[in-house]
């Protein structure tokens, strides 16, 4: 479905500004890597420390009504140009899907939007005010987290953690806060259908399971925005379909706002109201019928891509591998779980839903 967004706008690398003007726009803290990432952070990312006490009112958009501003923004690693030019805005309630090739700038966007990463040029606002690392307003649902087997962390735990924090082991408090923290940590997994998981140790979860459990913990702080990366990978496709729904449950009861970076387009399609493809420092935005058309595609890939149904899928076909920045055998395209150290781009196919 769409809400009557605007047409589809699109961006190209281009020639960045001088070295001088970076981030002289945006205030976004140092830049993070997840190899930063703390003891608490092995099983989850907490964004803040809130009290269970009732969270006072938090400021809901901009005074333009949105709650991610994106403004001219480009993104460089060294010389090499992410993205340029990028004017994004995601208002409440509005489901935005990143789609793009392995290494095309899906995460290292979100890392921008949660403070983690400055950017060279433009401005980054999330309801109005510069984005800053461990925001209450931001929930996150991160692409892969490691999980020790031995690790005895039940899921309540691991959802305490979104709600207080950095506390990591017993719960520090006592009476009426103890009770009320309970509360609140089985409100949030009900809330995903998983109060039954409870005191489930975390190692034992389902990837399935896992997800859901991660989704709760990101919606600790009732965030106005969710940044998802990746959630539905390595799930089948039925467990994709039941994370994509409850993602979408929840923006349409609490007007959450949700960038959703994903492979797996097909799965989330029917609730996108705006697709973000980025590709080889150009990028495409707009309602999915517009973004996922063969001449969309093709222009923004500047060589001939097929965009087409098959059995209601959409399938993205690059007439060569260069075509897209693809370089690898057919098997090479199928999906599978990325890898950090990978900087290779075999994506289009397999990113969306493509399969043999
Ligand atoms: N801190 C960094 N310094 C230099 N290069 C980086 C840094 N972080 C990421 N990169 C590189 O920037 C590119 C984009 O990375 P990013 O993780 O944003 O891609 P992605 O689109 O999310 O990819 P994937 O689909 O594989 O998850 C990759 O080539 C990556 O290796």
């Amino acid at each position: 479905m769409t809400r009557g967004l605007p047409a589809g706008r699109s961006g190209v690398a281009g020639t960045g500004p001088a070295a001088g003007t970076a981030g002289a726009a945006t205030t976004v803290g140092v830049a993070g890597t997840a190899g930063e990432l703390g003891t608490a952070e092995m099983v989850g990312t907490p964004l803040a420390t809130v009290d269970t006490d009732p969270v006072p009112a938090q400021p809901s958009a901009s005074p333009r009504g949105a709650v991610v501003e994106l403004a001219d923004a480009e993104l460089t690693y060294g010389a090499r140009v992410l993205w340029t030019h990028l004017d994004l805005s995601i208002r409440r309630g509005e489901f935005v899907a990143v789609l793009g090739a392995n290494g095309s700038g899906k995460t290292s966007l979100l890392r921008v939007l949660l403070g983690q990463q400055p950017l060279r040029h433009g401005s980054a606002r999330i309801a109005g005010a510069p984005v800053r690392r461990g925001s209450g307003l931001v929930g996150y649902v991160p692409q892969r987290v490691a999980i020790d087997a031995a690790a005895a962390v039940r899921v309540r735990d691991l959802v305490r953690l979104g709600v207080d924090g950095h506390r990591w082991g017993p719960p520090f408090t006592v009476g009426a806060a103890r009770r009320r923290l309970r509360d609140t940590v089985d409100r949030l997994l009900a809330d995903v259908g998983a109060a039954h998981l409870a005191d489930v140790p975390v190692a034992q979860l389902s990837g399935g399971e896992l997800q859901r459990v991660r989704v709760a913990q990101a919606l600790a702080t009732d965030p106005l925005l969710l940044l998802c990366d990746e959630p539905l990978a390595a799930l089948d496709p039925a467990h994709q379909q039941e994370v994509a729904a409850l993602i979408d449950r929840r923006r349409r009861d609490r007007d959450t706002a949700v960038l959703f970076v994903t492979h797996e387009v097909n799965a989330v399609i029917d609730y996108v109201d705006q697709v973000l493809y980025l590709a080889e420092g150009r990028w495409a935005l707009g309602p999915p019928s517009e973004v996922m058309t063969s001449e969309r595609l093709s222009e923004l890939y500047q060589a001939p891509v097929d965009v087409i149904q098959a059995h209601g899928r959409l399938v993205v076909v690059a007439a060569s591998d260069m075509a897209a920045g693809l370089h690898q055998s057919w098997d090479d395209h199928l999906p599978h779980p990325p890898d950090a150290h990978d900087h290779g781009r075999h994506d289009p196919l397999a990113t969306q839903g493509w399969r043999r």
